[in-house]
């Protein structure tokens, strides 16, 4: 696959611009090559994405955006492997892992569909104030036009979606800048939408790095709204960046998962055995701190550290394949410092921690310090933390000794703890008996502190892609 930059429909290429390749973080091979677009390249995005939205979609009824969504559902599905196996060579997502996300992510499209179509807006109760007697009021979302939409590596087809599908539903134009790691699969995305029938111009994509691509693009005065992924400094620049304009941002964490000792102990240990090591621990919500009830705390590590010990490690291509890569080499190395850190400063490795090339082996350790970046940073790689705690008042607040706030799994028996400890956690949102690692795609989806601003999940990143208007009728 050769790539450029899609333009009003066109596929920019050549005229100067480098070409880099895409390589298999698994075994270097060649994936595909993208030629990276130019600030030029996102001022005519912008520009086309402008007029595009007041000439085309501002007219377009919902019913037709509906159906285009549907049909590109429908197309995704129809060629779900080819999308996988593009995934899995780009990202070295293991291919079960690959035909998750594109199962995920035919959802994000169907569910964008209907929302396309769903109310948008409340009629004001105006006789609830007084001097609103004898008046008709009503609150109605209009899009806002152009979207800025920046994307990571990780997921890198369905959390493009959890932009592109929402942002058509709601009326909207983007700008998209994918990852420069898996452009790939973003502009085979693109290509989708539009023989789907999203207008040409509708959808723009640029490729690039984000250093010389995000700023022209998120200070742009006919951008209206940034939609942001990633990883925290680099979101929270955007934001200032982005002055006066919306912003929504997806960040990292270092997620905590509480097990009691009233928890189903098989439940707990096959959710964290998935939650903690899918795609090699690049998630934003995977699990990362356990923390364990003292009398279950051995309990729970003889059943854990043997299945993670089996987790098969290798390629990607491979059925059977657990764990495949991290996205670089740099990224395994880091992963491979905090951890001999941590080790260097009393911790201990019950399983894994060795690298070999861009594989991290699944890895758990205990025995650690708070300070340790093995847990109060984000580890974003195949490795967990488990800690012993005894109260429930001792484990909500270690759990909420964090700068981050994405997602928490709790693990009990008790209806009742299990409430407390969920209005307590300072964190987006809380599962009870399931780890944090668990996300469907019509839930709200955010963090707090530094994980983030605003909500996705596709009904509420359709909202943030609106502007409430009130209209007023006094009746004479
Ligand atoms: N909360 C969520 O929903 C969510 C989902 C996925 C990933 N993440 C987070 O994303 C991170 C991993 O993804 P990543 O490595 O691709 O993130 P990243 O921040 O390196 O890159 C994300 C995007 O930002 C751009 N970018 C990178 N450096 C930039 C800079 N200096 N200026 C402007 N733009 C820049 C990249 O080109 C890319 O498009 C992790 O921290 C993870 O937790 C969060
Ligand atoms: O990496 C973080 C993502 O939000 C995980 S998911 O794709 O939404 O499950």
């Amino acid at each position: 696959m050769h790539i450029g930059s899609l333009i009003n429909g066109i596929e920019v290429r050549g005229e100067g611009r480098e070409e880099h390749e895409i390589r298999s973080p698994y075994n270097g091979e060649v994936v595909g090559v993208v030629e990276y677009g130019t600030r030029e390249d996102i001022e005519q995005a912008v520009q086309t994405a402008y007029r595009v939205f007041h000439e085309t979609m501002k007219k377009m009824p919902a019913y037709r955006r509906s159906e285009i969504l549907r049909k590109a559902a429908d197309s995704l599905e129809a060629q779900a492997e080819d999308f996988a196996r593009l995934l899995m060579a780009e990202a070295g997502k293991p291919i079960r892992d690959a035909r998750g996300e594109v199962g995920r992510a035919i959802q994000v499209i169907r569910f964008a569909s209907e929302e396309a179509k769903a109310n948008d807006g409340e009629l004001i109760k105006m006789d609830s104030a007084i001097g609103g007697e004898n008046r008709i009021g009503f609150a109605k979302r209009y899009p806002v036009g152009v979207v800025a939409a920046i994307t990571p590596f990780n997921f890198p087809l369905n959390l493009v979606l959890h932009k592109l599908a929402t942002a058509f539903a709601a009326g909207c134009t983007v700008v998209l800048k994918p990852a420069e790691k898996t452009p790939l699969s973003a502009m085979k995305l693109a290509r989708l939408l539009e023989e789907a029938g999203y207008p040409k111009g509708a959808l723009n994509v640029v490729n690039g790095t984000g250093v010389d691509l995000v700023e022209p693009l998120v200070t742009h005065p006919l951008v209206k709204k940034v939609t942001f992924t990633g990883s925290g400094p680099v979101g929270w620049k955007i934001k200032e960046m982005a002055g006066p304009r919306k912003v929504t941002l997806e960040l990292g964490s270092n997620s905590p998962n509480l097990i009691f000792n009233d928890a189903n102990l098989d439940i707990a240990v096959e959710s964290i055995l998935k939650g903690g090591f899918t795609f090699a621990g690049q998630a934003c919500i995977s699990v990362q701190r356990v923390y364990v009830q003292k009398d279950v705390y051995q309990p729970l590590l003889d059943r854990l550290v043997p299945k993670v010990a089996s987790l098969r490690i290798g390629d990607p291509a491979l059925e059977s394949t657990d764990i495949g890569p991290m996205i670089t080499e740099q990224a395994a190395i880091r992963a491979e410092e905090w951890i001999r850190e941590a080790a260097s400063e009393g911790a201990t490795i019950l399983v894994g921690g060795e690298r070999n090339g861009n594989i991290v082996s699944p890895t758990i350790i205990t025995d650690t310090k708070h300070h340790m970046k093995v847990v109060c940073q984000e580890v974003f790689a195949p490795l967990i933390t488990v800690i012993p705690f005894e109260t429930e008042e001792e484990v909500i607040a270690a759990a909420n000794d964090s700068d981050y706030g994405l997602q928490a799994g709790v693990f009990t028996s008790d209806i009742n703890r299990a409430f407390r400890i969920a209005e307590l956690l300072e964190t987006g949102g809380v599962w009870i008996n399931e780890v944090s690692t668990v996300r469907t795609d019509h839930i709200p989806y955010g963090g707090v502190k530094l994980s983030g601003l605003g909500k996705e999940g596709v009904k509420y990143a359709i909202e943030d892609m609106t502007e409430t208007k009130f209209i007023g009728v006094r009746l004479l």
